[in-house]
């Protein structure tokens, strides 16, 4: 497969730069918080159930947070986020392992690795409680599923239409994330979710991704099925605790 066919071109050089990454030089075993655990937990505790990311940059960010990425991460939690997200990616998003790497020693919540991994020895980079899989830019989805269950980490299978969602389930994710950014232009349309998620099963996880950036979106996306909401640039942009508090008190 071809995954920069048709792609933007800040996808093609994420790709490119991806592909160029190495892996790490032992495989690891995770002992990972359950994801789907803490979304279940904020929802029976009245919390709108978000995967807050500590998204320094972007390629449709303008600016940059040079804050600590730690405390990025505890404002976050302070305002009540479910879980982290932590970008990894260095070349386009101001990411790093060790940014996570501390996240993670410093936070008691689940934290996903959020990078583009397209080989299986890229799981090894560091240790995370979920890891992103994208379903588009991977060649064996079935596989790296498997092999990143089988170092402890919980996939999120991250999917954009329904051919893709097909292939995630098809391969066993039992977390799904539906995007609703499309990689190909880049552009946000909430209805990408509304229009997935009647077709995933009742047992899968299904967390909402991108374009959420007020109460409105956030309840907008629970009526439609999540369990979950990953939000980065909404809540980076200010004051992060006070951003992440709104959001996670939202009716639906
Ligand atoms: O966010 C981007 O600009 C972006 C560009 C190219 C590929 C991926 C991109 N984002 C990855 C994400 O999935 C988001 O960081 C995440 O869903 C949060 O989205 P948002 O709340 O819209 O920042």
């Amino acid at each position: 497969m071809n995954a920069s066919e048709g792609v933007a071109p800040a996808i093609e050089s994420i790709l490119a730069a991806a592909d160029e990454r190495g892996g790490g030089d032992r495989r690891l075993s995770v002992a990972a918080r359950s994801l789907p655990a803490a979304l279940a937990a904020a929802e029976e505790d009245g919390r709108v159930p978000v995967i807050g990311e500590v998204k320094p940059t972007s390629p449709t960010t303008d600016g940059r947070r040079d804050d600590d990425p730690v405390a990025l991460a505890e404002a976050l939690v302070d305002g009540g986020a479910a879980a982290l997200s932590v970008l990894t990616e260095p070349d386009h998003f101001g990411g790093s392992p060790d940014a996570l790497q501390q996240v993670r020693e410093t936070v008691s919540v689940p934290v996903l690795r959020k990078d583009f991994i397209r080989r299986e020895e890229q799981l090894d980079i560091v240790e995370a409680d979920a890891v992103l899989l994208i379903a588009r830019f991977v060649d064996d989805l079935a596989g790296l599923v498997i092999a990143a269950r089988e170092r402890g980490f919980q996939p999120l299978v991250e999917v954009h239409s329904r051919a893709e969602l097909d292939d995630a389930l098809a391969a066993g994710a039992g977390i799904v994330g539906i995007n609703n950014r499309d990689l190909a232009r880049l552009d946000v349309d909430l209805s990408t979710f509304e229009e997935l998620a009647p077709h995933a099963p009742e047992d899968v996880t299904l967390v909402a991704e991108s374009g959420i950036a007020s109460r409105d979106d956030a309840a907008r996306m629970r009526r439609a099925g999540a369990d979950g909401l990953l939000v980065g640039s909404a809540l980076m942009d200010g004051d992060v605790a006070a951003n992440t508090e709104r959001l996670v008190g939202a009716k639906r």
